[in-house]
């Protein structure tokens, strides 16, 4: 593919993906790279949160962007193989992805610095530049953050969840909801990625079918997951203390704000 620009790249992929429906992730999931993703890194169980349920039109609409916004980070990832052109990009005062900083003026532990590096980074991107320091700041700050899709969100929470854990404590510190089973095992992945060199900070997912033995308490320091699994950990089953979480990341604010369920237990879980 013509990758001139790499955000072009990413728009026209991005429109063709349209044509192409985000229906058929969920009405056939079996053909879909979407979800054998998912299976693949889950040993075979992908299943839709909330599959089998009748849900009204909005909820459908909302999932729909959910599921596009999955697809777009899938085809994203492929496009970002060569991390040339984000390099040029990031020099360009023009593009979301410029960037006047390094890494290092972030004072980032040299674990996370050394994954950082070791998934192509080198420098970061806008968004990142303007929220890191809020993110990284000691207690951290309250942000909402929003961007175009594709500038570097989810590292930048990931990078955040990442430098705020004390891998000391044996106990859940961050937690991040995601409005997606899908989109969950994504952030995961990043998650696991940009952690590589930092094998002390442990992860679990808060998803449907991770069933746990009730009374146990979690020694990961971070929980990613879906909104009503991880509000049953919580409140229901007690796994999580939720007054030892520093940091508290609502992944796809908007999709969740409008989804009517999810922005409940979201609210709950939060508080
Ligand atoms: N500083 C950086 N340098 C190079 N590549 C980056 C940088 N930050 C993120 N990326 C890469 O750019 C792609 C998009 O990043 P990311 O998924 O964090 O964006 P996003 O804003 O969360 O996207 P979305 O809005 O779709 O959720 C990913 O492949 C990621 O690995």
């Amino acid at each position: 593919m013509a990758t001139d620009s790499w955000a072009q790249a990413v728009d026209e992929q991005e429109a063709a993906a349209e044509s192409i429906g985000s229906l058929q992730i969920r009405d056939k999931p079996e053909e879909n790279g979407t979800v054998s993703i998912a299976r693949d890194s889950n040993s075979g169980t992908a299943k839709s949160e909330t599959e089998g349920e009748t849900k009204p039109a909005d909820e459908d609409d909302n999932e729909d962007k959910a599921a596009q916004s999955l697809l777009n980070k899938l085809i994203r990832n492929n496009l970002v193989n060569t991390t040339n052109q984000v390099e040029v990009l990031q020099k360009d005062p023009n593009s979301p992805l410029y960037s006047v900083k390094s890494f290092e003026e972030l004072r980032l532990k040299p674990q996370l610095l050394q994954g950082v590096y070791a998934m192509g980074f080198n420098r970061p991107s806008k968004i990142q530049e303007t929220a890191l320091p809020m993110m990284l700041a000691e207690p951290p700050q309250n942000l909402i953050a929003q961007s175009q899709s594709g500038t570097g969100k989810t590292a930048a929470f990931v990078l955040a969840m990442l430098s705020h854990v004390d891998p000391n404590n044996k106990y859940p510190q961050c937690l991040c909801v995601s409005p997606t089973y899908e989109l969950a095992l994504q952030t995961g992945k990043v998650i696991e990625q940009m952690g590589k060199y930092y094998p002390e900070v442990k992860l679990v997912y808060a998803i449907r079918g991770n069933k746990l033995q009730r009374g146990m308490k979690l020694q990961e320091q971070i929980v990613i997951g879906t909104p009503g699994t991880m509000l049953d950990w919580c409140s229901k089953f007690k796994f999580i203390d939720p007054k030892k979480i520093r940091v508290f990341v609502l992944d796809e604010a908007d999709v969740m704000i409008a989804t009517q369920g999810h922005q409940d237990q979201s609210i709950r879980i939060q508080r």
